[in-house]
């Protein structure tokens, strides 16, 4: 029936689209998109137009924007049949990034990457990592101990050093490693690619870049199966079995192509897959807690009753932690690392409250303005992991971390994700408190409160800080060799 009324409504258009800034001949609203602070402007357009739904347009593309939770749970979970596809551009094939999964058009390629996506980051599959995760966050703790200015460093290396070590058994042990500096070459180029001129020339080398992204780890694990080194990992795994028993080209390319895409490929317009995020979480934890002392002061109490002070914390204490837990979803929450997701396409005319959604809209579910609504969160530019409580001291049902996404897109990932951010954070706060840094006077020097959001990411700029270990005793558990 929706169909058929999107049918005939798109004919007559009869149905206005919903509120947004007025078009202008020719380019539409092409000036008007913002190209930094996005999810600032759009909520800003949803107060001006009075509308949670804004809509603009641009020499014929689409964008429809929602503001409000219950408008995108509608549309991308309960119409999820037609708002599930991605926006493409011929310049993605030209890069190199048709391998990547979130970037995939709705179909059957998506489907059967997505299955074996879903396949080894469930719930229980996701648990597997857990020795991965614990020992990459040793080493990001040792780096804090011995380094602690080169914070931001350690935590690169921790964002990039767990999937890799998922999907490849690759162990990245600088910054420096031919992994990262490829990646980050990619990551430079592909961000002048928006640029008039020159940008041609660059898409071959990003291409160029994006093949040698897929070949380094690839090599790497078929040395390391042939010379007996090989660690358990997604990619390992399957060329073991593959060798033992056989498998298909297609198989192949899916395990390589989920691979690629967790590690970082394809960049998504300026972020790298679980890594970004990752980082930019973690620059929004740091920052908090040397914001909040009273936080990090509370956090510890519960740490140290539950912990004692001569263990790192495990995922079976999650539970027992849920101050941890409500400082993960508040860190989540305050700044989504990709603030308005990333756009999911609709795939048929629709109408919806009244408004006319043609097929073929970018819908862009604004992330950051759900996450600040004030009428669901109160004070919410305020870090405060006490919204997560119930009167009588319990952890509410909030749970749903919106910086996930929506729907059939939503990240196929947020297990995985959430395990390594709340291991983080447990095993951070157990071991150090986030201090201001001092000049060689004894002064405080003045924190950097920047954010910076280009593209999709929203990454927290360097600030200097400092890592105090909290007795010798937790210092002794960061150093214990036999770990
Ligand atoms: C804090 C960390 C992370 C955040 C905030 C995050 C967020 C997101 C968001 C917002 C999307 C798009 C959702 C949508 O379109 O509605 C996404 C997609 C995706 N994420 Fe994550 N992610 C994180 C970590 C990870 C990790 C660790 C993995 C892999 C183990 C991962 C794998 C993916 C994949 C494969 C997709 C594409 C899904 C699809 O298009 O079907 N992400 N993520």
């Amino acid at each position: 029936l929706r169909k058929l009324v999107g049918s005939i409504v798109s004919r007559n258009k009869r149905a206005p689209y919903p509120p947004g800034p007025k078009p202008k001949p020719i380019i539409g609203n092409l000036l008007d998109f913002p190209m930094e602070y996005s999810a600032r402007v759009y909520a800003k357009w949803g107060e001006e137009y009075n509308s949670p739904i804004v809509h603009a347009e641009s020499l014929g593309n689409h964008v429809t924007v929602l503001n409000k939770r219950e408008d995108a749970e509608e549309l991308l979970e309960q119409r999820a049949k037609v708002y599930s596809d991605r926006v493409t551009m011929p310049i993605f094939n030209l890069l190199g990034w048709e391998y990547n999964v979130a970037l995939m058009p709705y179909g059957d390629e998506w489907r059967q990457h997505r299955r074996v996506c879903q396949q080894n980051f469930n719930p229980h599959a996701a648990q597997r990592y857990e020795t991965i995760q614990l020992d990459k966050i040793r080493r990001f703790l040792k780096g804090l101990l011995e380094t602690p200015e080169d914070y931001a460093n350690h935590s690169k290396q921790f964002s990039i050093g767990v999937p890799m070590a998922m999907m490849y058994g690759y162990d990245i042990k600088s910054v420096h490693d031919p992994v990262i500096e490829v990646a980050e070459e990619g990551n430079i180029l592909a961000a002048t690619l928006i640029v008039p001129g020159g940008s041609l020339i660059n898409a071959v080398k990003v291409k160029q870049l994006t093949e040698e992204m897929m070949r380094i780890p690839t090599d790497f694990v078929q040395k390391s199966i042939a010379d007996g080194t090989a660690t358990s990992s997604l990619v390992t795994d399957f060329y073991e079995k593959k060798y033992a028993v056989g498998s298909t080209k297609e198989e192949e390319d899916i395990v390589q192509n989920i691979a690629y895409t967790v590690y970082g490929g394809g960049y998504i317009v300026g972020s790298r897959g679980a890594s970004d995020t990752t980082i930019s979480s973690t620059g929004t934890f740091f920052y908090n807690m040397l914001m909040n002392p009273g936080v990090q002061k509370k956090a510890q109490a519960e740490l140290d009753r539950v912990l004692g002070s001569k263990r790192l914390p495990t995922l079976e204490d999650r539970k027992s932690l849920p101050y941890i837990e409500a400082i993960y979803r508040e860190v989540l929450r305050i700044r989504p690392p990709l603030p308005i997701c990333l756009p999911h396409r609709s795939t048929e005319d629709d109408i919806y409250k009244g408004y006319f959604i043609p097929k073929g809209s970018a819908v862009i579910p604004n992330v950051w303005a759900m996450t600040h609504d004030e009428s669901v969160y109160e004070e919410p530019f305020k870090f405060k992991p006490e919204r997560f409580f119930n009167a009588d001291g319990s952890l509410n049902n909030d749970d749903r971390i919106l910086a996930y996404g929506f729907g059939r897109r939503v990240c196929v990932g947020k297990h995985v994700a959430s395990n390594s951010m709340w291991l983080l954070i447990a095993s951070i706060l157990a071991c150090f408190s986030i201090e201001p840094a001092r000049d060689k006077d004894g002064k405080e020097i003045e924190i950097n409160h920047e954010y910076s959001e280009s593209g999709f990411m929203s990454r927290k700029l360097e600030f200097q800080c400092s890592f105090v270990v909290r007795s010798p005793d937790i210092e002794k558990v960061i150093l214990d060799p036999n770990e």
